[in-house]
């Protein structure tokens, strides 16, 4: 006797799905099924007909459904400085222009609004997810929440004073009732951001280790960044930043230690020994000629990368399509091998393994059943993207950002067809627009 269908929210059918995790790399004819904000059911699109009744149901001929991307660094109110300082070294750039321009600017409303503009541009490339690192965590969050956006808010720690605050006792302070504050939400976790080694001195650190215990929280920092600041610690201190680190606590699985260009063969070991995760910006490294990543040694080395995309302001774009194509060539250059970072790894380093590193693989990062539906539909049945011999290998290699079509977080559709669902872009360009010219005086 044949079962009455079951009834769920949501089925999603498309013509390829790509689960970046469990037995099949290549779904074809399949459809996703969402009840109650998870996937239900993975199954073929004839099967689903047949087996579940739902309440919206959305074809997708031509077209992929993947994980949505998790960007797992990026500094989101910073798109309100894109492009006010480029062609620049890392240090150049921070102290002589954006550290100035965030001592006048950065308050609560221009992270609001700055953090609210980023939010549409990641929903337009295809981000469902992204980890955060600025001031007034609290704007942040409440942004990404507006834009039914999952994230991660780093809320930063510096020996300096900021519009946030005066020093360590402060920024710990806001950290600590933000972690308080947003425990209960389903979409918003918060860490700790120390902001680089040479900005956090020893005793926060260690606070930032114990109270990231405490809390339960990740810990994301900027780490051997440049070959600069490594020389710079070691001229004043005999230590490498990352030998510090090790010697206060911080390596483990809790850090997401981003940039990582400059590493020598015990410190790999260090970081592969203490389950530390790394945030590779590769189109920001290369921009600020800050290094090169050696990924495809880190990967053969069992260290986990997430990707991500730094801010508007050092990349220029929040693009983690792009970000994923550059990753999977620049791996391929710098180690003179062009099986390096292969098409299947490189998407799992813009959506498993970010998600890992954010300790939230068990929720998203992955199409499987029980997983909340975080989903992305790419359109490939464009002349750019025909013929279709390896759906995956064409997000990789050839796909843009505006081919990304739909978008879900835990069931709840932020922008169907193209058009934003749950922000309004208008007001979003009025509100740049207000920030622009007060920005140019
Ligand atoms: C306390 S975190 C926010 C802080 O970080 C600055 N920042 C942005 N991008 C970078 C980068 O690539 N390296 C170091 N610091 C960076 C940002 O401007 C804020 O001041
Ligand atoms: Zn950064």
């Amino acid at each position: 006797m044949p079962h009455a269908p079951a009834h769920a929210d949501l089925i999603i059918q498309a013509s390829w799905i790509a689960p970046v995790e469990g037995p099949a790399r290549l779904l074809a004819d399949h459809a996703i099924v969402v009840s109650g904000g998870r996937i239900a059911d993975i199954l073929p699109a004839a099967d689903a007909e047949r087996r579940w009744r739902a309440t919206d149901t959305v074809r997708l001929d031509g077209q992929l459904l993947m994980p949505g991307l998790v960007n797992i660094h990026t500094h989101a109110a910073m798109n309100l400085f894109r492009g006010l300082a480029d062609d620049l070294p890392l240090m150049t750039w921070l102290e002589e222009h954006i550290w100035p321009a965030e001592g006048r600017w950065v308050n609560e409303q221009f992270v609001a609004d700055g953090t609210r503009l980023a939010a549409a541009e990641m929903i337009r490339g295809g981000t469902t997810c992204f980890a955060d690192m600025y001031f007034f965590p609290d704007a942040i969050a409440r942004a990404a929440r507006e834009a039914g956006l999952r994230a991660t808010v780093f809320c930063p720690v510096m020996d300096v004073p900021t519009a946030m605050g005066q020093g360590p006792d402060d920024y710990l302070r806001v950290a600590t009732q933000a972690a308080d504050d947003w425990r209960h939400d389903p979409l918003i976790s918060i860490g700790f951001g120390p902001h680089a080694p040479y900005t956090v001195s020893d005793g926060p650190l260690q606070r930032v280790v114990t109270l990231a215990e405490e809390l339960d929280a990740q810990i994301m920092m900027h780490v051997h960044e440049t070959a600069a600041e490594v020389l710079m610690a070691k001229d004043a201190t005999g230590e490498r930043p990352l030998a510090r680190l090790a010697r206060l606590g911080l390596l483990s699985p809790r850090l997401i230690a981003v940039h990582m260009t400059q590493l020598e063969d015990d410190e790999i070991e260090l970081v592969k020994t203490t389950g530390t995760h790394i945030a590779h910006c590769p189109e920001s490294n290369l921009k600020l000629a800050s290094g090169f990543c050696p990924v495809e040694r880190l990967r053969l080395a069992g260290i986990n990368i997430g990707l991500g995309t730094d801010s508007a302001a050092s990349n220029n774009d929040l693009d983690m399509i792009g970000e994923l194509r550059t990753a999977a060539l620049l791996a391929k250059g710098v180690a003179g091998a062009a099986d390096a970072l292969p098409a299947d790894a490189a998407l799992a380093m813009a959506t498993l393994n970010g998600a890992r590193a954010l300790g939230l693989d068990q929720q998203t990062g992955s199409l499987v059943p029980g997983k909340q539906a975080d989903i992305i539909a790419i359109d490939l049945n464009r002349l750019e993207t025909r013929p279709v011999f390896d759906p995956i290998a064409q997000v990789v290699y050839a796909a843009t950002r505006d081919q990304v079509t739909h978008s879900w977080v835990a069931g709840r559709c932020l922008m169907a067809d193209r058009t934003l669902q749950t922000l309004n872009a208008e007001r979003i360009l009025r509100d740049t627009q207000t920030w622009q010219e007060m920005l140019n005086g």
